[in-house]
């Protein structure tokens, strides 16, 4: 008998996160006991991959003759096939492994539709997910053009494709579904499905710890989730409760280049072209894609007020005194407010935690004091002086908060989508079954 326990499982892990203009990968190593953290061996980021020139990043966890660091701009990256197939050459070139050695490829898939699991990629599953690039036409598309490279460089790997969207499947009825003709929305699948899961996910293992309350069904969180594309969620005993995305992820908040939540009727104001398909190049050309999808897709956000994606600069203007910026750093904060104050309430006051995370929750020293004064009328301690300091400190999870016990705790966690993939393929028993 072939034997399938976590102990056997060896080899190495490679996760993937595209995103619309990026894509970050990271390769793990497992070796059978370490399957609930298997260990990173190496990080590459490739940024700017819809606007040239495109930054290429490979870092090696351990630098020696046979590892090195690169950082570089590569003309020839076009597309997420080319930045894939440059992370593999930079694999053998500047660390000196073997691309056959990967057995297993994640792949992070925003819309996931009805799929409430990860699955294994077969013609059935790719052309599935292919369906549902529509929903999510900033995303779907490139983890799908990452997948192709896999089948046809890496023909004997495994790519498995984890979804966003499955962490929400536990959002009850009353909440993921929305009040129009059900006839309609079951048939099209209308319905809330929510987004960023992976880093949800993560966060909740990762608090769980941090809190010492095991089982996570133990907790009620509020989830900030703020990157390029910015999403809340609430978290109730243990589960996804709400979150601000939708049916696509261009509800809740506003992103770098997406509006959020709007008047549905504003688009038909804006453009009389509203409903016709765009035929902007950077869209692939096989997505149906509205030109009102694009413009709220692509847009708009805080490039369609500030002219940049970069929320670190735009907050430094407004700083300075500028006044475009300081709407986008106000707007922000205003619409983070309203998903706060909703969620608090939907979890009856009973919050063990205020989690901020993604890329400006994480970093933004500024955003966070703005929020997080404005809680203490909620019961929330109000961030404290390791606020500042949070950047500079080691660790997952940081407690940003006063201290006082009497109140409800303020703290950043450092999410990790790649790690969130390699520890459920790690486990995944169905993933090490013999074909
Ligand atoms: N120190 C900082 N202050 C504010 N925003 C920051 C800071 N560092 C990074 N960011 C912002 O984080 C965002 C990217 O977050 P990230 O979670 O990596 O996004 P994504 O994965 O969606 O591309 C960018 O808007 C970037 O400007
Ligand atoms: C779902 C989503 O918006 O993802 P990202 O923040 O990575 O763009
Ligand atoms: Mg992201």
């Amino acid at each position: 008998m072939v034997d399938i326990t976590p102990a056997s499982r060896t080899g190495l892990i490679l996760s993937a996160n595209a995103g619309s203009s990026s894509l970050k990968i990271s390769l793990y190593e497992l070796v059978g006991d370490n399957a609930e953290s298997p260990k990173l061996l190496l990080t590459s980021s490739i940024s700017n991959i819809t606007t040239p020139p495109v930054k290429f990043l490979f870092q090696p966890l351990e630098i020696s003759t046979t590892c090195r660091v690169k950082n570089e701009e590569v003309p020839t990256i076009t597309e997420h096939a080319s930045a894939f197939a440059h992370f593999l050459e930079s694999l053998q070139s500047e660390a000196d492994i073997d691309k056959d050695r990967i057995v297993q490829v994640c792949h992070r898939v925003v819309h996931g539709g009805d799929y409430t699991d990860a699955v294994v990629i077969s013609d059935g599953t790719y052309h599935h997910i292919g369906k549902l690039s529509d929903l999510a036409p900033l995303h779907n598309g490139a983890a799908l053009a990452v997948i192709k490279s896999c089948i046809s460089v890496l023909p004997k790997t495994n790519s498995i494709a984890f979804f966003d969207t499955a962490f929400h499947r536990s959002i009850p009825p009353h909440i993921a579904n929305y009040a129009i003709d059900q006839a309609i929305a079951k048939k099209r699948g209308l319905k809330k499905y929510g987004f960023h899961g992976l880093s949800y996910a993560f966060i909740l293992r990762a608090v769980a710890q941090f809190l010492n309350k095991h089982p996570p069904s133990a907790l009620n969180l509020i989830i900030l989730h703020l990157g390029s594309g910015a999403s809340v969620c609430a978290v109730k005993e243990g589960c996804s409760y709400d979150t601000s995305m939708g049916l696509t992820p261009l509800n809740g908040l506003p992103g770098a280049t997406r509006s959020g939540a709007i008047d549905p009727s504003l688009i038909f104001h804006y453009t009389n072209k509203a409903g016709r398909i765009s035929h902007d190049p950077k869209v692939a050309t096989q997505l149906h894609v509205t030109q009102a999808e694009h413009i709220l897709n692509s847009k708009s956000g805080w490039k369609s007020l500030t002219g940049t994606t970069d929320f670190a600069l735009t907050t430094r203007r407004s700083n300075e005194g500028s006044p475009v910026d300081q709407l986008a750093f106000d707007l922000f904060r205003d619409r983070v407010l309203n998903y706060i104050g909703s969620y608090h309430l939907k979890l009856g006051g009973q919050v063990d935690a205020l989690v901020s995370s993604g890329g400006i929750g994480e970093r933004s020293v500024e955003l966070r004091k703005a929020i997080e004064t404005k809680l203490e009328c909620l019961g929330y301690s109000g961030v404290g002086d390791a606020n500042e300091d949070a950047n500079h400190k080691e660790g997952v999870v940081i407690d940003v908060s006063r201290g006082d016990p009497e109140t409800k705790k303020i703290l950043i966690c450092r999410t990790d989508e790649q790690f969130e993939m390699a520890r459920q393929c790690a486990q995944g028993d169905k993933f090490w079954e013999p074909v």
